[in-house]
């Protein structure tokens, strides 16, 4: 199966001659007269339910795997997004994130396969070489970093959310878990989590978007919700009630140095959930045709 292209930037914007371009997908505005401006999707996704959240435990840095549930909402998540292009994948370093990803991608209708990155080591790096082409062109690359993982909890870490709102108070465990700079005992602050969650998003995510390629972010409450501050540029008061459910994908399209908010399907299927842009529906359409 031909998989339908993706864009191949260089750089957010490029000189090109649009009469001779017939990709659908690697254009968009065309003022001035041959400057091609990049327009890419960005999907946000909260891990499915994992086994501590089932028991309402504290979890943070500790790394637990999804309950049968999360693994259903992970699937449920990928038919949302299954229309969406996608070039690179990136999780935290936590299995529940990783679980939620490769789960979700295995419903995409390009049919790529997600591979794991191993980088930790020069020499895992080179074991896990592809050496045809033709097989790298069909796969998602999943880029795991430490940097998006939930916000350490601190000395809160598995214990029962309940318990320590009866022994400490609701208000003062409502502060720790949703206030922007006050961090849990020996834990990290929404901000702290901020400077690295932010910091690895500027630094690595971003320029994928601006070189034109669609990404898709699986990681964690906190860690996105200081994305979603950012990209959003909410304050320190307004992220207070940012609430992320578990596996609902947010659809974002980056064009022009900003974010805008495409959607958050709620509902049983895509459908009048995600607005796409014209060249969204025009790679849906590719993949309806391929299909036929
Ligand atoms: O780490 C946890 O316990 C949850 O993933 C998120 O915590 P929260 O419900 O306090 O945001």
């Amino acid at each position: 199966m031909i998989s339908p292209g993706f864009h191949d930037f260089n750089g957010p914007l490029q000189l090109c001659n649009h009469a001779n371009d017939s990709n659908p997908h690697n254009i968009y505005a065309f003022s001035p007269p041959f400057v091609r401006r990049v327009e890419t999707a960005l999907i946000l996704i909260r891990h499915g339910e994992s086994m501590w959240n089932e028991k309402n435990l504290f979890t943070g840095s500790v790394d637990v795997p999804l309950t049968r549930r999360g693994v259903e909402e992970a699937i449920e998540a990928g038919k949302r997004i299954c229309n969406i292009p996608l070039d690179f994948v990136y999780t935290s370093a936590l299995i529940r994130s990783q679980m939620t990803a490769v789960l979700a991608l295995t419903q995409h209708r390009c049919k790529k396969v997600p591979i794991i990155m191993h980088d930790c080591s020069k020499q895992a790096e080179a074991w896990s070489q592809i050496y045809s082409d033709e097989a790298k062109k069909q796969s998602f690359p999943v880029i795991r970093a430490w940097q998006l993982n939930e916000r350490m909890y601190g000395e809160l870490q598995g214990w029962d959310k309940q318990e320590i709102s009866k022994r400490y108070g609701k208000e003062q465990v409502h502060e720790w878990r949703r206030s922007y700079d006050i961090p849990p005992p020996e834990g990290e602050s929404l901000e702290m989590c901020s400077q690295r969650a932010v910091g690895y998003f500027k630094e690595h995510i971003e320029p994928q978007l601006q070189s034109g390629k669609h990404v898709m972010v699986a990681a964690h409450a906190n860690s996105l919700r200081c994305i979603i501050m950012y990209l959003e540029k909410l304050t320190s008061c307004e992220v207070i009630n940012l609430e992320l459910s578990t596996g609902v994908p947010l659809l974002y399209i980056y064009k022009e140095g900003s974010f805008m908010k495409r959607g958050s399907p709620v509902g049983p299927s895509e459908a009048g959930v995600y607005a796409l842009t014209k060249s969204l529906a025009l790679y849906r359409q590719e993949l309806d045709e391929m299909s036929c």
